[in-house]
């Protein structure tokens, strides 16, 4: 199994409500997770799930109430961890007199990085973010594509492990969110791990191979985007060949959705098989029967469906 990069145990946070109360709001009640070295990993949840909590405990920007955890195999809230680490806030505003030039210069001083060092590293990163020709004009006249698209340029500034991209693909069209997708593909390959929070749940679905879902300060879900989009009943689709009559019967033992027929020898069903023991009944099954299976595969859920179910269905206590 991969490295974890991000490993974390446990978190509880407790904000209190008001400078004048003692009410508190528990926005991590025990949040357990690992990401893998290399992966694109999405933090998905409604608003108020805790999902900026989190990642400013990560960065050591707000200080965990109870829990352990590492990041690249640092102790939460190590400097030198936190320097491996790239960051772009939601939300976030480069001071709009700077050219993006500027911006670089500015935000790799605040990465600790000399001008120098920036210089050099700015063309390529400028470059890489289809930038190159923009370096001189005030951000303020930039699109919020290319804002975010200089976002993600200044967080590669110091060569980071990890990126943690907070909204990275906010406000911007499709155009300038397929380039970003590129962007991150590519960087995946080139080994840096990604941690993306991002309510684009078609965005997530398309870019990240892993996820988590919070609710309520908790880890509802996580697991391979597969793993958290295929149907909770089982649903498993077959086409076969041969005779109707046969088909029927030797799925007769299990529930199905209606059939379809095309002709006498070809149909297409939904079956529920709960486990692999009962869809391998199911073949064997047809194969008594000298049925063909010209395919098969379970039924996916879209990310957003499954979003929804696990949202709409756990309440948080
Ligand atoms: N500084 C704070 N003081 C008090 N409560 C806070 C503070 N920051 C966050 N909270 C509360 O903690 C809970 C979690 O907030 P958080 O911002 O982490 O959620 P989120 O999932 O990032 O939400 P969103 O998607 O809206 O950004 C919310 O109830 C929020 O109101």
């Amino acid at each position: 199994m991969a490295e974890a990069i991000i490993d974390v145990q446990d978190l509880h946070k407790s904000y209190r409500e008001g400078l004048f109360t003692s009410k508190q709001v528990n926005a991590l009640r025990g949040v357990s997770l690992t990401v893998p070295r290399g992966t694109i990993f999405g933090l998905l949840g409604p608003n108020g799930a805790g999902k900026t909590t989190l990642i400013k405990i990560l960065l050591g920007l707000v200080k965990r109430s109870s829990g352990n955890g590492a990041l690249l195999g640092r102790p939460l809230g190590d400097r030198l961890g936190r320097k491996m680490v790239g960051y772009l806030p939601e939300h976030h505003r480069f001071p709009r007199h700077l050219t993006g030039n500027a911006a670089m210069i500015y935000y790799g001083g605040l990465s600790g990085l000399s001008r120098s060092e920036v210089l050099a590293k700015r063309p390529a990163l400028l470059e890489r973010v289809g930038l190159s020709k923009w370096g001189n004009t005030p951000v303020h006249k930039y699109s919020k594509g290319m804002q975010q698209r200089l976002g993600i340029a200044q967080s590669l500034l110091h060569n980071p492990e990890l990126v943690i991209l907070d909204e990275p693909t906010d406000g911007v069209d499709p155009v300038g969110r397929a380039d970003i997708r590129r962007l991150l593909k590519e960087l995946q390959q080139e080994g840096t791990t990604i941690f993306l929070n991002s309510h684009q749940l078609q965005e997530i679905e398309m870019v990240c191979d892993q996820a988590a879902i919070l609710l309520g300060g908790r880890v509802q879900k996580v697991g391979t985007i597969e793993e958290i989009t295929t149907h909770p009943n089982a649903r498993v689709e077959f086409v076969m060949r041969g005779s109707i009559d046969q088909m029927r019967y030797a799925l007769s033992a299990v529930e199905t959705e209606p059939w379809q027929t095309d002709g006498d020898h070809l149909a297409r069903v939904v079956v529920s098989a709960e486990d692999q023991a009962m869809l391998n009944q199911c073949i064997d099954q047809l194969r008594q029967h000298q049925i063909d299976i010209v395919e098969i595969r379970r039924l996916r859920t879209s990310l957003e469906e499954a979003f929804l179910n696990i949202v709409t269905s756990e309440t948080p206590q």
